[in-house]
């Protein structure tokens, strides 16, 4: 049907809900929430929590469907209403009852305390030194995977993982074993647990430090060589000296704050710090220039990304001042390691303290590794007692949250959603799916979109309204149907540009109460031709409408037309010319087939004109119910819309 053959301008609507039973009514189904995978039984109660505290009534017609019938032949818009309180032990069974048990595979040495909270939630393997081979055979039946810096996780990972795998917790902070873009376009949640080896890794940044300035190390490999070296063994002082601290980050300040306690002068090069931060700790922020030249002792805190792998080369030794002495807790890859060894055999570094390698464990004959102003330790930063529990505790906590499907604060390929802020955006999440769900099937042929625009009305400030979450649930409605992959907010906005979608967005405010994040939200769809020609608003291009009531999502605008139904089971949209007895014939139709009609609300351009009819429906018409529907002389274009 041509998107152009109408363009509807006026908009009134007048709602009949309907119900065949007197059920209490339905609330949308918590599945939309599953912004992951799975439902969160937290962010249900704080949903059920806030339905309950709103106390919203629900106004909810009893009629049976002929009683609504022939009620209508003499007062059409009377309605007998039934009040309802949400109560919050109202949820169904099915949404309350427990996800099954799933499978968290633990790759590496994991604290107790960990391994505790997870066996609570999951079916727990720990299996450790797995081949990359072992791991790939394994991870097809695991929801979960937990790793340290230990374990590649690699494409090849994510492939095998046939898309059962839900999230990746790093117990830890460095997340360069994870190949990051693999796991998104697999639509896999990464997380880690960025805060609690800090101390741990700055203690050995320092301990590192003073062992190579006292030679500490190698005093001691000699005396239990049998041999007493005092004059050998003559340190530097570090009082007085310059330290230059690479990456003013978590690690990299409190490697700061107590350098600073030791007397040192400390500055400190990251692009991306604030200067007022390093100023609270007494620290300059200079260039990286500036740094290098300057420092007697280099210590690097920054991660190991494309622009900082081997930042420290040749030519950065180059301009170091001569008898430098360098330390690393943070990645092996941001030095090129050959190049050290010649800076240190030339003498312009007098001493390395590294705790991590580009390929760990290094070779046994590594030159950098054997050389005699070089101390090690074996990736020891996070390792401590105390930053193990911590790390273990953060890490089961948030991967047992993404299993619920709960947004973790620690997600790295993910927006960070707080739960406040999730709870509140819930019912509108629920909206945002159908409604992409919805205009997608209103598209002919159903493919081809190019262009999505979706405009949210909102009487809040954007500060105040993190769109985030909405864009990624309207992209997963509008592309899930047509993609093999399932779509989430880790994967919505990669998937849709692979798939040539642009979607954008507009913040139109309105004069409605602050106190909800939106109004409505509105979705367009341009270029496309449409399958139900009413759905083509005034510019063209396919709109719906759509808005949360009594914490349920509405449908409100098809193209020009105000409508107002629950977006519920599946939903019959009819063009009729507006006249008497419409909605008993299309609904006689219905009955005959035993399907039931849920909600009805017909909106029209002007009495006797056109009108449009929304009929939400529990089954799905077969094809002989949907012809005998196209039959009715009155009815001009009809479409069936699964939600
Ligand atoms: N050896 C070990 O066992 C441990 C190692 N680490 C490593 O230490 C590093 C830092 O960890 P956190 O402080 O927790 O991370 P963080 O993210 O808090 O800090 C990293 C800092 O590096 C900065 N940065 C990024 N690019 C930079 C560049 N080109 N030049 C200078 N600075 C740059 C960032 O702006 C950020 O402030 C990470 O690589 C992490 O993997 C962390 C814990 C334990
Ligand atoms: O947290 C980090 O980035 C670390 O490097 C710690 O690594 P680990 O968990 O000890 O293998």
């Amino acid at each position: 049907m041509a998107s152009s053959s109408t363009k509807p301008k006026i908009f009134s609507s007048s709602s009949i809900f309907i119900s065949q039973s007197s059920q209490s009514p339905k609330l949308s189904k918590p599945s939309a929430l599953s912004f992951l995978h799975n439902t969160s039984k937290p962010l249900l109660s704080s949903l059920k929590q806030n339905h309950h505290q709103q106390q919203h009534s629900i106004n909810h017609a009893n009629y049976s469907l002929n009683a609504i019938k022939s009620a209508l032949k003499t007062t059409p818009t009377t309605t007998t209403t039934k009040t309802t309180t949400i109560d919050k032990n109202s949820w169904p069974d099915d949404v309350l009852s427990p996800i099954p048990r799933p499978t968290i595979l633990v790759s590496e040495k994991l604290g107790e305390a960990g391994l505790q909270v997870l066996r609570e939630f999951g079916h727990v393997e720990c299996v450790y030194d797995m081949s990359p081979d072992d791991l790939c055979a394994k991870i097809s039946a695991c929801d979960a995977l937990i790793v340290r810096s230990g374990t590649k996780v690699t494409r090849q990972v994510f492939e095998a993982a046939k898309g059962r795998l839900k999230v990746v917790g790093r117990a830890g902070v460095g997340i360069d074993n994870v190949d990051l873009t693999a796991a998104t376009e697999f639509g896999c949640l990464v997380v880690n647990a960025p805060t609690a080896n800090t101390v741990a890794a700055a203690e050995h940044g320092i301990a590192l430090l003073a062992a190579m300035a006292r030679n500490v190390a190698q005093a001691d490999a000699s005396i239990k060589a049998g041999k007493w070296q005092r004059n050998k063994y003559v340190g530097v002082s570090l009082v007085g000296k310059t330290l230059a601290v690479m990456g003013f980050g978590k690690v990299g300040s409190e490697v700061a704050r107590r350098a600073k306690g030791l007397g040192m002068h400390v500055i400190a090069h990251d692009p991306y710090a604030a200067a007022d931060r390093a100023r609270g700790v007494g620290v300059d922020l200079v260039s990286f220039e500036q740094a290098i030249s300057t420092a007697d002792f280099v210590s690097l805190h920054m991660p190991l990304t494309p622009a900082t792998s081997k930042l420290f080369n040749d030519e950065t030794f180059s301009k170091m001042k001569k008898g430098v002495r360098i330390v690393n807790v943070a990645r092996g890859g941001v030095i090129d390691e050959d190049a050290l060894v010649r800076a240190l055999d030339s003498g312009v570094v007098a001493q390395a303290a590294l705790d991590v390698f580009t390929v760990e464990p290094p070779p046994q004959d590594s030159k950098l590794v054997q050389h005699e102003n070089v101390i090690v330790t074996p990736h020891l930063g996070a390792s401590t007692k105390e930053a193990q529990e911590g790390v273990a505790i953060e890490i089961a906590e948030a991967v047992v949250g993404a299993l619920k499907g709960e947004l973790s604060a620690t997600a790295v390929n993910a927006p960070m959603v707080p739960p406040e802020v999730l709870s509140e955006l819930a019912p509108y999440v629920a909206l945002a799916e159908k409604l992409g769900k919805l205009a997608m099937q209103l598209v002919a042929g159903g493919t081809g979109i190019k262009s999505v625009r979706v405009v949210y009305k909102t009487a809040r400030d954007p500060d105040d309204f993190d769109t985030r979450l909405l864009r990624a649930m309207i992209t997963k409605g509008i592309i899930e149907p047509i993609s093999s992959s399932i779509i989430n907010l880790v994967n919505a906005d990669f998937t849709a540009k692979q798939k040539g979608l642009r979607i954008s967005e507009e913040r139109v405010r309105v004069d409605s109460s602050p106190e909800f994040p939106v109004d409505s939200i509105q979705v367009q769809i341009s270029g496309v031709e449409s399958r139900f020609a009413s759905s083509v608003g005034e510019s063209g291009e396919i709109s719906i409408e759509g808005k949360v009531k009594y914490g349920v999502p509405y449908l409100r605008y098809v193209g020009g037309f105000g409508v107002d139904v629950s977006l519920e089971g599946n939903l019959i949209l009819c063009r009729q010319v507006d006249q008497p007895g419409m909605i008993g014939q299309v609904g006689n139709i219905l009955a005959q087939q035993n399907v039931n009609v849920s909600f009805m609300s017909v909106g029209r351009t002007a009495q006797r004109r056109k009108a449009i009819m929304a009929i939400g429906v529990d089954e799905e018409p077969n094809k002989d119910t949907l012809k005998k529907i196209g039959q009715v002389p009155a009815i001009e274009e009809f479409v069936f819309l699964k939600l």
